[in-house]
Parts: C-alpha cells; sequence; structure tokens
C-alpha cells in the first residue's frame, strides 16, 4: 500500500504509529477530516493479519467517522484508533496508559472512545493520562458504554428502513437475520424481540448466540447461513465487507439495517444493491447513536440531552432516502452527499480568521 498515495486520493490529515516496547502496545491513529472539530472516533483492537491491513481499517474507520459525525450533525471531525493485538489476551494497564499518553501528545485534535474489543475499563485507563477520551466511568460523570444507546439508534433508524421498504415502521412481525450478537446487537434485539420480530442469529461466539436464543426465542443459525435465510431485514451487526460480490446474490432480505461499520466492501456494492431494489440503510448514518452520545459528554454528560439527539436517526434516515428518491441516486451516495455537503459549507464558512476562536473542548 502506497500510504501518502492512499491519503491524498481521501484527502486523510494525518496518521500516527503510537509503539511502546515495555506494554507491547502498538497502535495506529488515523484523523481524516478536522474541519467540523476535533477528530471523536472510537479505538478498536483486533488480531489483524498484517500491518497493512490494520492500517488501512484505521484509516477506512476513520474515514467513516467524518462522515458519521458530520450526518449525524455534530460538530466533530473523523479519526479512528486500531491497537494491534488479541483483546482477550493482549492487554494490560500499561498498554493503555502508554497509549493515553499518545492521544494526549495529539493535545485535543482526536478524541477516543469504545469500539470492537475495547471497554469502558479501558477507557478508564486511559482517562489516567488524557482528558481527551469519552465513554468512560458514568462514575466520572460520564455516559459509560456507547453500546445500548448505538443499539438504540440502530432500532429507530431499521423502523424508517422498513417505513421505505415495506411501507410501515412496524416491526412486529417481521423477520430479521441478525448478523453478530456482541455489544450492540444484543441490545439490538432485545428492542426488536420486545416490539415482536422474530430472530433469525449468528455469532462465532456460541455463548453470545445461546443467549439471544434463550432471551429472545432467536433461531440460531450457521455462520454463513445467515446471508441466505428467508427474512425481512438483514442486520449486519458484526465487522465490516458482509455486502460482497459472494453475499449480495444470496440476500433475501428487502432491507439492509444494521450496526456495523463499513458493511459495503466496496462503493460498487451499493450499486448493486440500488439495480436491486433492495433497500440499503447506509451504516455511518443508521449506527451514530453510539457517537452522539459520548460527544455529549464534551458538554457535559446529559442522558435526556443525548437520547433526544440520537432519536434523530430516525429522520436522518428517512432524510437519506428522500434525497435518493430525489436524485436518483444509491442510499450510500446520498448519505455522502448529505455528509459532505454540510462539511463543505462549513469548510467556506470558516475560512474568516479569528483570534482565539471558540472550542468545543472548552466547554469541557
Ligand atoms: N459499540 C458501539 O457503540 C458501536 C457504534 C457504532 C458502530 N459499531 C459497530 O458495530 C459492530 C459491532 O460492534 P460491537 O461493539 O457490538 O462489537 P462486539 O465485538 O461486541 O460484537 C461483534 C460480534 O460479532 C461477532 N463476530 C465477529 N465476526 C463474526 C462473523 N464472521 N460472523 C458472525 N459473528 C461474528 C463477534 O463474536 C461479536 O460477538 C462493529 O462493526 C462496530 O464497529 C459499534
Ligand atoms: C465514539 C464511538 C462510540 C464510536 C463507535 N465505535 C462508532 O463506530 O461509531
Amino acid at each position: 500500500m502506497e500510504i501518502f498515495k492512499y491519503m491524498s486520493k481521501y484527502d486523510y490529515e494525518q496518521l500516527v504509529m503510537c509503539h511502546d516496547e515495555a506494554s507491547g502496545l502498538k497502535a495506529i491513529i488515523a484523523i481524516h477530516d478536522t474541519t467540523l472539530g476535533p477528530a471523536l472516533g472510537g479505538t478498536r483492537m483486533w488480531t489483524y493479519g498484517s500491518e497493512e491491513e490494520a492500517i488501512e481499517d484505521a484509516l477506512r474507520l476513520a474515514k467513516g467517522m467524518t462522515y458519521k459525525n458530520a450526518a449525524a450533525g455534530l460538530n466533530l471531525g473523523g479519526g479512528k484508533t486500531v491497537i494491534i493485538g488479541n483483546p482477550r489476551e493482549d492487554k494490560n494497564e500499561s498498554m493503555f496508559r502508554a497509549f493515553g499518553r499518545y492521544i494526549q501528545g495529539l493535545n485535543g485534535r482526536y478524541i477516543t472512545a469504545e469500539d470492537v474489543g475495547t471497554t469502558v475499563q479501558d477507557m478508564d485507563v486511559i482517562h489516567e493520562e488524557t482528558d481527551y477520551v469519552t465513554g468512560i466511568s458514568p462514575a466520572f460523570g460520564s455516559s459509560g458504554n456507547p453500546s445500548p444507546v448505538t443499539a438504540y439508534g440502530v432500532y429507530r433508524g431499521m423502523k424508517a428502513a422498513a417505513k421505505e421498504g415495506f411501507g410501515s415502521d412496524s416491526l412486529e412481525g417481521k423477520t430479521i437475520a441478525v448478523q453478530g450478537v456482541g455489544n450492540v446487537a444484543y441490545h439490538l434485539c432485545r428492542h426488536l424481540h420486545e416490539e415482536g420480530a422474530h430472530l433469525i442469529v449468528t455469532d462465532i461466539n456460541e455463548e453470545a448466540v445461546q443467549k439471544a436464543v434463550d432471551e429472545f426465542g432467536a433461531q440460531a443459525v450457521g455462520i454463513n447461513e445467515i446471508y441466505s435465510v428467508d427474512c425481512d431485514i438483514y442486520a449486519p451487526c458484526a465487522l465490516g465487507a458482509t455486502i460482497n460480490d459472494e453475499t449480495i446474490p444470496q440476500i433475501k432480505a428487502k432491507v439492509i439495517a444494521g450496526a456495523a461499520n463499513n458493511q459495503l466492501k466496496e462503493t460498487k456494492h451499493g450499486d448493486i444493491l440500488h439495480e436491486k431494489g433492495v433497500v440499503y440503510t447506509p451504516d455511518y448514518v443508521i449506527n451514530a447513536g453510539g457517537v452522539i452520545n459520548v460527544a455529549d459528554e464534551l458538554n457535559g454528560y446529559n442522558k435526556d440531552r443525548a437520547m433526544k439527539r440520537v432519536e434523530t436517526i430516525y429522520d436522518n434516515v428517512t432524510r437519506v432516502f428522500e434525497i435518493a428518491r430525489r436524485d436518483h441516486i444509491p442510499t450510500y451516495k446520498a448519505a455522502d452527499r448529505m455528509a459532505e455537503e454540510r462539511i463543505e459549507s462549513m469548510r467556506k464558512s470558516r475560512s474568516q480568521f479569528l483570534q482565539n476562536g471558540h472550542h468545543i473542548l472548552s466547554r469541557r
């Protein structure tokens, strides 16, 4: 991978390689765009096949956060971290302390939170070294684990997508295939079960599957079976790129709406879904609940205010479908248009010089 070529193609600002021999920290912080404000995005810990794969993931996820934050109406830019390692085996306190010092060194250009493989406890350790971290324990006056809020946002966005696909936003009696029943999808399944949906689930973690079967009466299927099951809605809630050349011909769902980041392997897969008449709900619009919730910490966390803002995901998803219909474009392009228009208008209006300009973190 030619890194500068890639950064130039998608207009990235900064890539930081963080290394601490003593703790084993190998982290990559990618900052995509800070036009709207400091870059806020979570930290993923994962066993990557190669360093190149990790860098690419950090870059792709950071760009997704720029669009997610912009589309959600937040005054925040986009960034993300990946830590190379197994979250079950390789974590230690000094690793997250070292990582916290690297974040502090960026002096507020990047603010972190949880993502796959990291927890509230990890954020608390990072907080020992820096204030540029969110999703820390409620004991610190913070918002804690963002996953239940992300799940609520996905649930609301899925209802808006159902309205588009089926003419009603009721999920009662709908069959929903959920891929991955981890932190977010467990709570999503609870909302869906409470509304009377039938659930089909899969996960590489058998315990997680069993919990969904026991608590929500879900039907369990194999890892590769999930794409081809008879269902109304496919909810990708594991990792990215699950909508691709191999899976699209298998998917029977009329609507796709889930929590995972970067669901389309390539943009052409969004075009194919559009041609097939599948209602694809752009990932970064529907899964913004977690970042909306942690971002509220920057103003002194207020749960009611944060949840009110999460409710807007229903309207944002609806708006994306309206733009797609109006401009005869696939939904992923409509979402990009919505986010890019906001960034561009702010870029233009901010060109005027201001001594000691107001900064979002000054309110903390
Ligand atoms: N946690 C949040 O607040 C949040 C916010 C926005 C987006 N997301 C995205 O949502 C997705 C899920 O996040 P999470 O926090 O629930 O993570 P998680 O790690 O708790 O859950 C992911 C689940 O997917 C399972 N999984 C992994 N590979 C799989 C495969 N091939 N097939 C089936 N299951 C598989 C894992 O075993 C795990 O149970 C991620 O893509 C994440 O980036 C999370
Ligand atoms: C800031 C975090 C809550 C980010 C979250 N992991 C996401 O992808 O949106």
